[in-house]
């Protein structure tokens, strides 16, 4: 990009140079380089088996890097504890959600409000971006529908002001019309600033609300650049996504 003010010459708030994983025998991660520029949402796209999820968990500290460096607002990030990483301001919101379906609504979200007490102002904003929580307030979150998880999920991890937000495949399994649904709120949280890395494989959503992508296939990052750039190849996309995108969505 040309323009000198442009946020992708920021220092980046997450980097990862060169980095390595290994799960058990598996090496999984070959050399990822990764910036993540603060205020925008970079989307993390590749194949089924690329190391998406990896990535993800390794910078949460839940696998440790075996080689490279992970630097996070400038400072280091390799062997920090996981739940000193979340203290620092990253919030992960996993494939499987991690939410308590016996639970209320209101119990979920006050487990995650690590703080004590949920600040009233910041559940007003959350329940602006996700009005079904206030409607499901009272209810059992294993009676939402998918969608509606997937929302109560993203709200327990910005409960607690964050300043990196990952968030792996919310898509997987939803109907379309909650798709958008997903999206907007989506769109609505990055309205508020937020920093996030999303993997996704719905292509309509990662075109909705991606800034800038990183491709990754084989545990590296093989392609990067502006998401809008990617949407308009579909030569670009076919080479480096294959069919394992849906396009039709
Ligand atoms: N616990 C594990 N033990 C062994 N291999 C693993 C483990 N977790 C992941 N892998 C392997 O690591 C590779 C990358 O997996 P990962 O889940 O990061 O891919 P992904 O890009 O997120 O794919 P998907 O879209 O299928 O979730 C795959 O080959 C997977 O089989």
């Amino acid at each position: 990009m040309s323009d000198g003010n442009s946020p992708m010459q920021r220092p980046p708030l997450l980097s990862l140079s060169g980095v390595h994983t290994h799960i058990g025998q598996y090496h999984i991660l070959q050399g990822v380089d990764l910036d993540i520029p603060e205020g925008q949402l970079t989307m993390l796209l590749g194949r089924n088996g690329a190391g998406k999820t990896t990535t993800m968990r390794t910078i949460m500290g839940l696998w440790q890097a075996s080689r490279g460096e992970i630097r996070f607002g400038g400072e280091p990030l390799n062997g920090v504890a996981t739940p000193d990483i979340a203290r620092r301001g990253i919030s992960y919101v996993p494939e499987n959600m991690g939410i308590f379906g016996a639970l209320t609504v209101q119990e979920n979200m006050h487990l995650a409000a690590r703080s004590g007490p949920m600040d009233t102002a910041r559940l007003d904003w959350l329940f602006e971006v996700f009005p079904a929580l206030k409607k499901f307030w009272k209810s059992p979150a294993g009676s939402l529908s998918g969608g509606q998880k997937q929302m109560l999920a993203i709200a327990r991890a910005v409960i607690e002001p964050s300043r990196l937000l990952l968030i792996d495949e919310p898509t997987k399994g939803l109907a379309p019309a909650i798709v958008s649904a997903l999206t907007s709120a989506i769109l609505q949280l990055k309205s508020f600033g937020a920093t996030i890395l999303m993997v996704e494989q719905n292509f309509a959503m990662a075109r909705a609300v991606g800034d800038t992508v990183a491709v990754m296939d084989d545990g590296r990052i093989v392609h990067r650049g502006l998401m809008a750039d990617l949407a308009a190849d579909k030569a670009l996309q076919e080479r480096l996504l294959g069919l394992s995108m849906d396009m039709h969505q």
